[in-house]
């Protein structure tokens, strides 16, 4: 059954680490299965993963979820029942054909090719792709692509649900994904957030057409504080109308923008830091020590940008708490960097000092379980392959407030 907490509304979140309740996971399908040697590297994965067994692994990711008494809300179900509204299909299939690469023939054909499938079937499709030998389009660009070229491209990325909406507060911000291989999916969150009965009505403070702004950057440290990655996926100006929208709404008081490596291992801020307690994080040791933020706040007019501090007391100093715990995995660099790329540091807190995570990263679980919180084991052999932990496969849609 679904908790409403008291003002009636069964989203909101306002922090990391409260405890959860509703959480937005998508279970991998047909999408991973478009996935080969050829296409793994655009499409952001780092290996061809075993799907069957990558279900499983998911399957067991979302029990131990409902374990805890967290509901789990599946993507492709709430953009199957958003479907059913006439509007949500029709802004669906203009945006899935949208693509220049098509030409109006095969537009044409495609758009009424998608207006004749169920919604089931039509979500299936917007999820895992059109392969060209798929269809008989007929007509000149059918002719000219190869077989396996997809005309509608798949979402195998879809799995990580953290990036392509963030919930802050009672506003959800639909993300602007910075990598072409992802940006069709905030079209279908897009869809979800405007047709789907159970979010009528909800406030969007963010817009999958603005400046880039990824989901895994975004860190609720504490009600009214957001911390936010800047590095290969959101942008100095993403994060400025980040800033921007969410004053405007009275959501935040405080943004710190937090500058980290552009590159892979380190794509968004949630590879290399998650809260685990109120007043504690994890953070990569190797990057710890020079991990910067900016504090962002505003008079009502303008906004105002601190001087660089080292993250945890400009975090703390936001937060209004003396400090902010830094859980020291003492780690040498090696052990830690595997540990990373292993998503390691990538936990989900359901409660304060309840965490997921991967069991493959056994050093950096067993620092966490000295430092007193407790460590859900999960299986990630196959999910792992897109490089992403227990936090970016889940978007909180529903935490209770913390004891203050
Ligand atoms: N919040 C996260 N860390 N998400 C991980 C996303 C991984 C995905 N393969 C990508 O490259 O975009």
């Amino acid at each position: 059954m679904t908790e409403t907490r008291q003002d009636g509304r069964a989203y909101g979140v306002d922090s990391e680490v409260g405890p959860l309740r509703t959480v937005m996971l998508h279970r991998p399908g047909n999408e991973l299965r478009r996935l080969t040697p050829r296409n793994n590297d655009k499409l952001l994965f780092d290996g061809i993963p075993w799907v069957g067994r990558a279900q499983d692994e998911h399957d067991a990711f979302a029990q131990a979820l409902r374990d805890r008494d967290v509901e789990v809300l599946y993507l492709g179900e709430l953009l199957t029942e958003a479907l059913d509204d006439p509007a949500a299909r029709a802004q669906a299939i203009t945006g899935a054909t949208e693509d220049l690469r098509l030409g109006d023939t095969l537009r044409d054909y495609l758009r009424a090719a998608l207006g004749e499938l169920d919604p089931a079937q039509l979500a299936e499709t917007l999820m895992a792709g059109i392969r060209n030998d798929e269809v008989r389009a007929g007509g000149l660009v059918t002719s000219l692509l190869a077989h396996e070229d997809f005309l509608i491209d798949p979402l195998p990325n879809l799995l990580f649900t953290r990036d392509s909406s963030v919930w802050i507060r009672d506003s959800v911000a639909v993300t602007s994904l910075a990598m072409p291989a992802r940006m069709r999916e905030t079209q279908l969150t897009e869809v979800i957030y405007t047709y789907h009965p159970r979010f009528a009505g909800v406030d969007k403070v963010y817009d999958h057409q603005l400046e880039h702004v990824e989901g895994g950057d975004v860190l609720a440290l504490g009600p009214g504080v957001l911390a936010v990655g800047v590095g290969e996926r959101t942008t100095p100006a993403g994060v400025e109308r980040l800033a921007q929208r969410v004053f405007a709404k009275d959501l935040a008081h405080t943004v710190l923008a937090v500058p980290i490596a552009q590159q892979r291992a380190t794509m968004h801020l949630d590879t290399v830091c998650t809260m685990v307690d109120t007043d504690a994080v994890l953070m990569y040791p190797n990057m710890a020590e020079q991990m910067r933020a900016l504090a962002v706040t505003t008079d009502g007019d303008q906004l105002h940008v601190a001087e660089p501090e080292p993250f945890l007391v400009a975090a703390a100093k936001a937060l209004g708490i003396d400090t902010l715990r830094r859980i020291d995995t003492g780690l040498d660099p090696v052990t830690a960097e595997r540990e990373q790329w292993d998503d390691g540091n990538n936990t989900l807190a359901v409660a304060p000092r309840v965490c997921i995570a991967y069991e493959r990263t056994v050093e950096t679980n067993a620092r966490l379980e000295e430092s007193g919180i407790e460590v859900v084991r999960i299986s990630g052999s196959e999910l792992g392959s897109g490089r992403g932990g227990p936090r970016c496969m889940s978007c909180p849609v529903l935490r209770a407030p913390t004891a203050t």
